[in-house]
Parts: C-alpha cells; sequence; structure tokens
C-alpha cells in the first residue's frame, strides 16, 4: 500500500462508515487537510460530523475508504497502534466537556502530557499556559465541579492544547458557550493552533462559526456537498407546495442539493 501522492497531512478517501445498528453516518467522503490548516466541517445535525471526525482520528474504523496520517494508513492500524497514534499525535476535544473529576483543573489539562511522559512540573508550567490563554487560570486548583460549565469547556480546549498536538480535531467545541464567549474562545483557539503549527478539523453546525476557518467543507447525508440547498422533506403526499427549507443561514431556499465529485 503506497500513502496517496500529495502534500496532505490527513487525507480521507471514500469514506463509508455506518454505525452497529445499521445507521448510514458516511457515505463516500474524500477530502484532504494541508498541514496548519484550519478546516471546518459544517453540516445540519446528523449529517455526519462527529462521524467523519471519529473516523480521521482513528476512534472509529470506516467500512470502506481510506485514512492517511502523515504517510500512516490510519485505516489498517489495529486499536492499540491507534489509541498510540491518537495519544501522540491527535488532540480530541468534545462537545461537552468531560473532565476527571478528583483532578484538579491544571493536573487535567496537564494529564496528556504526563501520559505522554513529560515531568509533573513541566506539564504543570505549560497547562497553566494553555490555562490562561483560556481565561480559566484563575480556576487552576479548583476541582471540576465547582467550575460552571462554560469554564469547565474552556479547560477542555486548554488540555487538548496542552499538548500541541499535530492534529486538533474539535467537534463543535463551544457548544456549551453562549455566543459571544463562543466567538472568543474559537478566536483564541484557532489564534493558538496558527501560531503553534496546529492543523485543525472544526466540526460546527452553522456557517457563523465556520467564518475563522482557512476552508470549509460542508456535509449534508453523510455526503460532501458543494453548497448546501435542504430539500424540503417529503410527507406521504410529497412535499408540501411552497415548504420553507428547514435549512441553515447557508441554505439558498432551492429544493435541491448539489452534491460534490
Ligand atoms: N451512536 C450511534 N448509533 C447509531 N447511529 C448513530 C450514532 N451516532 C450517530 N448516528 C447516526 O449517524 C448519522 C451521522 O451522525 P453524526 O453524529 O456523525 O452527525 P453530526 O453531523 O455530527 O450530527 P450532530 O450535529 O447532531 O452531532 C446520523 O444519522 C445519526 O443519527
Amino acid at each position: 500500500m503506497v500513502a496517496p501522492p500529495d502534500n496532505d497531512v490527513l487525507r480521507a478517501s471514500a469514506l463509508h462508515f455506518q454505525h452497529h445498528d445499521g445507521s448510514p453516518a458516511l457515505q463516500g467522503v474524500s477530502l484532504g487537510v494541508r498541514e496548519g490548516e484550519v478546516l471546518a466541517v459544517t453540516g445540519p445535525r446528523g449529517s455526519g460530523k462527529t462521524s467523519l471526525l471519529r473516523c480521521l482520528a482513528g476512534l472509529d474504523r470506516p467500512q470502506r475508504g481510506e485514512v492517511w496520517f502523515d504517510g500512516v494508513a490510519v485505516h489498517t492500524l489495529g486499536a492499540l497502534a491507534r489509541a498510540r497514534l491518537r495519544r501522540h499525535r491527535f488532540g480530541w476535544i468534545d462537545p461537552v466537556p468531560v473532565l476527571v473529576p478528583e483532578l484538579t483543573v491544571w493536573e487535567n489539562a496537564a494529564l496528556p502530557l504526563m501520559l505522554r511522559g513529560t515531568g509533573r512540573r513541566r506539564a504543570r508550567r505549560a497547562a497553566l499556559e494553555w490555562l490562561e490563554r483560556l481565561d480559566v487560570d484563575g480556576r487552576a486548583r479548583s476541582r471540576p465541579h465547582e467550575l460552571r460549565h462554560s469554564e469547565r469547556q474552556r479547560v477542555c480546549i486548554a488540555r487538548a492544547l496542552t499538548v500541541v498536538p499535530s492534529v486538533l480535531f474539535a467537534d463543535e467545541p463551544t457548544a456549551p458557550l453562549h455566543r459571544a464567549e463562543s466567538a472568543q474562545v474559537l478566536r483564541t483557539l484557532t489564534a493558538a493552533a496558527r501560531s503553534h503549527g496546529v492543523t485543525v478539523v472544526l466540526a460546527c453546525a452553522g456557517p457563523r462559526r465556520a467564518g475563522l476557518a482557512d476552508r470549509t467543507v460542508t456535509l449534508l447525508d453523510g455526503r460532501r456537498v458543494r453548497t448546501l440547498h435542504l430539500p424540503p422533506v417529503a410527507g406521504p403526499a410529497g412535499p408540501a407546495e411552497g415548504a420553507e427549507p428547514a435549512g441553515s443561514a447557508g441554505t439558498e431556499g432551492r429544493p435541491a442539493c448539489s452534491l460534490s465529485a
């Protein structure tokens, strides 16, 4: 097997993924991510954003298709090798903050570094730096239950950045934050990634949050689309006359969706 001959640090080819219960999530998605790029993956709920990020990060294995990272065929790796790859090269942010309740905030943020073998003192210093950037350094000695939900999410973002991963997968990272806070945190995240050469794959539901990205890829029903035009949902009698498409801000109101090649 030979790596695709291009400059993308991460590449997916014709990914097909379905969940254990048979739900189709990805139906032939291909994309490349350049080194240092901030790529936004947008699309409505259920369009496959999380599934795509999970396949790219080696958390799930596609049933068909290939994932290449830095010359490594991720789709062929066993569970242990994928876990090692994630620990050493990738960062992950979930839409809901999950922290170790027994550890303090700084210990949580330093944990991935310590798991990589960095000493406690150095890991603490790095964690505090990132907590400061995310404006939660004042909470460094608190336990997660003492924080507000949005503060816990900032800690999760700091934790993901502390290791300065090669690729950061951020799945709706600002979902628990209100709009102004969300915009500020996204700016911090993308600026930090740019200054440290971190490649970012960012899933976000709406085009507004994708504004800070270098490029946007849109999914609809597990496929990559060029423009998002949601067709009206057909009932037993067919689409309602003049029905409003249940679209996002990017919807132009035409009852069709154009699929990319
Ligand atoms: N654990 C699961 N088991 C079965 N089907 C699932 C599971 N998670 C997601 N799906 C289905 O897979 C498809 C893609 O979901 P996915 O979560 O990847 O989309 P998404 O764009 O990230 O949506 P959201 O914005 O709601 O997170 C949807 O049809 C969804 O219902």
